[in-house]
Order: structure tokens, then C-alpha cells, then sequence
């Protein structure tokens, strides 16, 4: 069949699904011949949404003044598997193949061709292309031509060869006989999910940061590109190896453990693989092999902000942006790299998306992320599972410190099923807390809710010297304003009878309901949400970071560039006022800013919050430290926000960590009363 009648075909089939055809994609010249000197169809379905969406790049695509695609890296995908109706019939094995072809690009691209080999040939043979050449896409595009095919993600491709080669299910097949397939996704749940995540309806172009076009052939041939050319048309770029690209992306997915997890999604491994692509090349760091649990990076930031010395243990993200771009900007006066490392954050949107466990394994429960919204960083932090010294504060954790009337050394199995309290039971108030389901006894919660938040005089306890008081001034410190009295949870451990199933061993058992941290709407950045219902009372997770003594987060505080958005901490202060005097390494907070888990994503609410913090004791008697611990207070919906009552007073101008504007909704905000 001679090439212009396969167009002539093409465009009656364009026509046929209602695409006007005037606006012919060629070489500037009027001609649409490619380079192989084949003419080939113009145009390309508008079935996408997002403006300036593009299918460009493709190898051998090129314009008078527009060099596309010359990505000198091929990924070559075998698959065998029938698109249309989604089911992958075998397992896709990726593999890079080298070619010569090293030219500069102004728009970043990088092409994944995806062949079925055993058509190939024929493929080629039909169509007489080069041995570069992307069979049946348009040869030349003109830049003119590429903003007006801006909503383009699926190309049209040339009847060729009829589609049962690739086993298709299903192909467009119009009203002249030709045979023209167009592929938008590979599947159409994939479709779905790319209109809606990657390109939403609005028309910023910052939440695009890349863009996965699929076309397929009836010469057997798929190609996906990976088009990032809208995150990249206003900066220099430099085009990283796509090697490198795809090692980076298999470290990543090694390290998180979820190479292949419940959620996994070939579309999602494939926008992956285009955002490291992104990343690698803008970054240097990345592209030095600074990035994955770089402790270096961590301790350089570390030290610009205070805490030196610390050990960090390889379960940090391997997104350091923010804190990267702090330190450069403290140390380096280099302007433009600077402002070009803040144009790469803000390209990408959503990069955590696709983790689908933030702890990294560390926990029993995946958390999963989800990043609605687009272009948020999440803070760069280490997740830890249980808290952890950071250096001076006095934790001793002994069994000669455990008398035997502070554990249950002659219990059995489960304490809750015996009738009388254990010693354990006896501490907390002489009744166990727990309910046999993990929950916390009604009544419990109700005497803990009404000591944690009534800010009556009644409940508070002043120190006489109190360590906060004197790390504002030590030579004139201030009067104690008072420390809440709190009711205490005393588990059983390791001294006990008991087994680790006992019903009084919560807390220490770990997070087991299903969470999400998630990007919230009302500016109060990151939160965390539940994904199941959970009743009341029910123990969601511990608050966990560094322990550090009162000093040293005061020291902390002041050398904080004001810039950085850090957690709010939490003072271990249940017990201060039983104390004649503390000393400084006993009077001890959690900063869970640099390590923490996913408590330090819960959001404060005045008053209301459906989460409540009680003090729990696990390891030690000594009640300087002890585990905070968030139940709920009420039954939370599945997808509701859990967040908990910082305890802040807005009017303490002189607080080391500064209040921010509560945007809690709460009818009873204590920050919108006072602004009021
Ligand atoms: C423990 S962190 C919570 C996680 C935080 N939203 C994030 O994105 O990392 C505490 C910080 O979250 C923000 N935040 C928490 N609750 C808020 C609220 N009710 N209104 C406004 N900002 C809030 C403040 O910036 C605060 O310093």
C-alpha cells in the first residue's frame, strides 16, 4: 500500500472519531513525510484534559528549529500482553538498549519503545523505516505545531498491519476498512488514573511533571514516552544517562522494600521512572550518588542546625530537597543553582505518591502517602519506630531498677483475664486500662480527657525550679506556669509473668490500625488521616523522636532559621512537679523533627481533637520518661483527619517553639478567639 493512501486512511480515521484534520502536523513545509520518506498521519487524538500535554520526542522526530527526542538510551520492553483490556498476560521484562544517538534536546524526553519482537521485523519491513525510526508516528513536527497539539497524548498511528498481530482486544477499526488503533493507556483503569492524577483539569502546569504518553500499532509495536517537557522548558537541564535513571529507581524501590507491593501499578513504576529522570537531572547531588539514606547529607544539615554528631541509621528518605536547599542556601552564595535546585522541588509533584510505606518497613502497618494536591514536599526526616536518645538525656533502663511490686513477675498469659489487678494494673489507678480489644476502658479515657484538657488551676502543678523557666534565664528564672497533672497507662514488660499478647501491652506492641499521611486542604500541610473507622478509645499510635533534655531543644529552638517548618514537640512533664528539683538531663522532651514516626504528621485541634495523648509506662519507674501515647477520643470515621490537642498557649509570645495560626475550624480555637 503506497505511504499516502495509508495517510489518506489515517486521516478518514481520525475523521471518523470526529477530528477535524486541518491542522496538520508535518515539517513546516506542508509535507508530512518522515524521515524514512513514508508520509504519515498529522494528527494526534486530544484525549487529554491538561493543556500543553504533547507527544513529542520520539526518536528520529525532528524540526527545523525544534530537535526532539535523541535519547542515546532505549529501553526496549518485551511485553506480551493485550492492552485494551488490561490484563498483563506476562510478566514485562525491561531492558536498556545503547544507541549512538547523543543529541541535546531542549525539551527533556526519554523514550521507552516498547516492541513485540516477534513483529518487529515485519514491522519494519512493511513500513521501510530506518533502523532508528518509530514506526507509524509522525516524522516531523514543527515547535509551531507542538503548542498547537498541546492536549495531545495519544498519537495516531498509521494503518499498517492489521492488529491481531499483538493480540489486541479491541482497535478502531473505521468506516473505509482501515485499520487504525489508538491507544490512550494501557489499560483503562491506567487512563483513568492519568487523567486524574498526573493532569488535573486545572492549567497549572507545576502539578505536570511529566507525563506518560502509550501508543501502540497495529504493526505490533507500543511505544511509551516519558514527556517532561513542560518541567523542563524553563530551566537548563542536563540529560542524565537513562542507566543511571533506572538504577537509581531500583535502589529506591529496593530500599523501600516495595519493588512489588498491593498497589503496584506499571504506570505508576513508569511515572516513577520519568521523575528520577527529572531528578537526576537536575540534581547533582542525586546525580553524584549522594542520595539514597545519605547520612552525609543529613549530618550536614544537622550541623547547620545545631546537632552535631548524630549517627543516623539508614532509614532516611532519600529526598533531602528542603533541607538540601536550606543548607546551600546557608553556606553558598551560588544565586542561580540555588534558585534552579527551588525550581526542581516545585516540578515535582507529588513524589511521594507512590511510596506506599513511609516507615520504610520499620512498622507492622504500611503508611501509605497520598499527596491529593500535588507539589508538596514531605519534610525530610528519619522515620523511627521507637525513640531514641539523642545524647545527654538521663534514660536508664534497667531491671535492677524494676522492683518486684512494679511488675507482675508471677502473672501468666493475659493479665486482663485475671480477676484481680496485677501490680502493673495496680499503677494505673488499680484498674487495667485495656479493655480485651486493645482499647481503652470508657471510664479511663473519660478521667484522662478531663485531666488533659481543663485548663482549670486545679489541675496543673508548678515545679520550684522548673527546668524550662531556666533554660529561658538561668540566673533569674521566672516562676513556674505550671505542668499538667496526668494520668498514667502502666504496661506490663519484660520483667512481668506475663506473655507479649497480654491484653496490658499496647502501646508496646506498635501501631496496627491502617493510616495514611496526606496532604491537607487547610494549609496546615501534611496530616495524618485513618483509612479504616476506629472505635473510641482505640490506641493509634505513640508520638516517637529524639529524647532530648530541655536544653537541648531550647538550643535547638534558637538556632532555628525561622524558615524551617519543624514538628511541634512534646514535653515529658507528667511527673515534673513531684520533683523537689530536676536536673536538666531528666527534664526531657520528644523532638521528632529529624526523627520521629508518623505522629509527627498529626495535626493539632483546639480542644476537640479526636486523638488524646496519655502518658504510658513501659520500661522504667522512673517516670522522667515514658511513652506518649494517642487514643481516640470518639469513634473516627475511616478517612477522617486524627489530630490531638498540642496543649499550646497562643498567647505565650515567650515559648521557644512559636505558635502558629491554628487553622484547626475548631468552634472552640483558642488562636481565632484570641485573634478575635
Ligand atoms: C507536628 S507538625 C504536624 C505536621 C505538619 N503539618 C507537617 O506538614 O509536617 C506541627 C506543625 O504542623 C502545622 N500545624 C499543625 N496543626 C496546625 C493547625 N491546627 N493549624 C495550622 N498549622 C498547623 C504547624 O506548622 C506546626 O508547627
Amino acid at each position: 500500500m503506497a505511504p499516502d493512501v495509508k495517510v489518506r486512511q489515517a486521516f478518514a480515521a481520525t475523521r471518523a472519531l470526529g477530528i477535524p484534520d486541518e491542522e496538520n502536523i508535518g515539517d513546516g513545509n506542508g509535507s508530512t513525510a518522515g524521515q524514512d520518506g513514508c508520509e504519515r498521519p498529522s494528527k494526534r487524538l486530544h484525549l487529554e484534559k491538561q493543556e500543553n500535554q504533547v507527544f513529542v520526542g520520539m526518536k528520529n522526530i525532528a524540526s527545523g528549529d525544534h530537535e526532539l527526542s535523541t535519547s542515546s538510551d532505549r529501553i526496549v520492553e518485551s511485553p506480551q500482553r493485550s492492552f485494551r483490556d488490561g490484563t498483563n498476560h506476562n510478566s514485562r521484562l525491561l531492558h536498556v538498549q545503547h544507541s549512538n544517538t547523543t543529541k541535546q534536546t531542549s525539551s527533556c524526553h526519554s523514550l521507552i519503545k516498547s516492541e513485540v519482537m516477534a513483529s518487529r521485523k515485519q514491522a519494519i519491513g512493511d513500513v521501510g523505516l530506518g533502523q532508528t525510526s518509530i514506526e507509524g508516528l509522525p516524522g516531523k513536527i514543527r515547535k509551531k505545531e507542538l503548542s498547537r497539539a498541546k492536549t495531545c497524548s495519544v498519537a495516531t498511528l498509521p494503518p499498517m498491519i492489521e492488529p491481531t498481530r499483538l493480540g489486541h482486544s479491541e482497535q478502531y477499526s473505521p468506516s473505509d476498512g482501515t485499520q487504525t488503533r489508538f491507544l490512550k493507556s494501557a489499560t483503562s483503569s491506567h487512563a483513568d488514573m492519568e487523567d486524574k492524577d498526573d493532569c488535573p483539569l486545572s492549567n497549572d502546569l507545576s502539578s505536570c511533571r511529566g507525563h506518560i504518553n502509550i501508543a501502540s500499532s497495529p504493526l505490533g509495536e507500543v511505544k511509551l514516552s516519558l514527556d517532561c517537557k513542560q518541567a523542563l522548558a524553563q530551566r537548563k537541564f542536563e540529560r542524565p544517562k537513562l542507566g543511571a535513571v533506572l538504577k537509581f529507581v531500583e535502589d529506591k524501590y529496593l530500599q523501600s522494600f516495595e519493588v512489588v507491593g498491593s498497589q503496584f501499578s506499571v504506570i505508576k513504576l513508569l511515572k516513577d521512572i520519568c521523575e528520577s529522570y527529572l531528578d537526576l537531572g537536575c540534581n547533582p547531588f542525586e546525580r553524584s550518588g549522594m542520595t539514597k539514606s545519605s547520612p552525609d547529607i543529613i549530618g550536614s544539615v544537622s550541623n547547620s542546625n545545631g546537632i552535631a554528631g548524630q549517627n543516623t541509621k539508614a532509614l532516611s528518605y532519600s529526598r533531602k530537597d528542603s533541607e538540601i536547599s536550606n543548607s546551600i542556601a546557608s553556606t553558598s552564595s551560588s544565586g542561580p543553582v540555588n534558585a534552579r535546585r527551588r525550581h526542581c522541588s516545585s516540578v515535582r509533584k507529588s513524589r511521594y505518591s507512590d511510596l506506599t510505606d513511609i516507615t520504610k518497613g520499620a512498622e507492622k502497618v504500611k503508611i501509605s502517602l497520598a499527596d491529593d494536591l500535588g507539589n508538596e514536599q514531605l519534610p525530610a526526616f528519619n522515620y523511627i519506630p521507637h525513640n531514641i536518645i539523642y545524647q545527654s538525656a538521663h534514660v536508664q533502663i534497667s531491671l535492677a531498677r524494676i522492683a518486684d511490686d512494679d511488675c507482675c513477675s508471677s502473672c501468666i498469659g493475659d493479665c486482663l483475664s485475671s480477676k484481680l489487678p496485677c501490680a502493673c494494673a495496680r499503677e494505673t489507678g488499680g484498674e487495667f486500662a485495656y479493655t480485651p480489644v486493645g482499647q481503652l476502658k470508657e471510664e479511663f479515657l473519660e478521667s484522662c480527657k478531663s485531666t488533659k484538657v481543663s485548663p482549670q488551676a486545679k489541675d496543673f502543678v508548678y515545679c520550684q525550679d522548673c527546668p524550662i523557666e531556666r533554660s529561658r534565664n538561668e540566673s533569674r528564672p521566672e516562676k513556674c506556669k505550671g505542668h499538667l497533672i496526668r494520668k498514667f497507662i502502666k504496661e506490663c514488660w519484660r520483667k512481668c509473668g506475663c506473655g507479649m499478647h497480654c491484653g496490658n501491652r499496647v502501646v508496646q506492641r506498635g501501631i496496627t490500625c491502617k493510616l495514611q499521611v496526606f496532604l491537607t486542604e487547610e494549609g496546615k500541610g501534611w496530616g495524618v488521616r485513618t483509612l479504616e473507622e476506629l472505635p473510641k478509645g482505640t490506641f493509634v499510635c505513640e508520638y516517637v523522636g529524639e529524647i532530648v533534655t530541655n536544653t537541648e531543644l531550647y538550643d535547638r529552638n534558637m538556632q532555628k532559621n525561622g524558615r524551617e517548618r519543624h514538628t511541634y514537640p512534646v514535653m515529658l512533664d507528667a511527673d515534673w512537679g513531684s520533683e523537689g528539683h530536676l536536673l536538666d538531663e531528666e527534664a526531657l522532651c520528644l523532638d521528632a523533627t529529624y526523627h520521629g514516626n508518623v505522629a509527627r504528621f498529626v495535626n493539632h485541634r483546639c480542644f476537640d481533637a479526636n486523638l488524646i495523648d496519655i502518658p504510658v509506662e513501659v520500661e522504667t519507674p522512673d517516670r522522667h520518661y515514658y511513652h506518649l501515647a494517642f487514643f481516640t477520643t470518639r469513634k473516627v470515621g475511616a478517612f477522617e483527619e486524627l489530630n490531638w490537642d498540642y496543649g499550646i498557649d497562643f498567647d505565650d509570645l515567650h515559648h521557644p517553639v512559636k505558635a502558629f495560626k491554628c487553622c484547626c475550624k475548631s468552634s472552640h480555637c483558642r488562636d481565632m478567639k484570641r485573634r478575635k
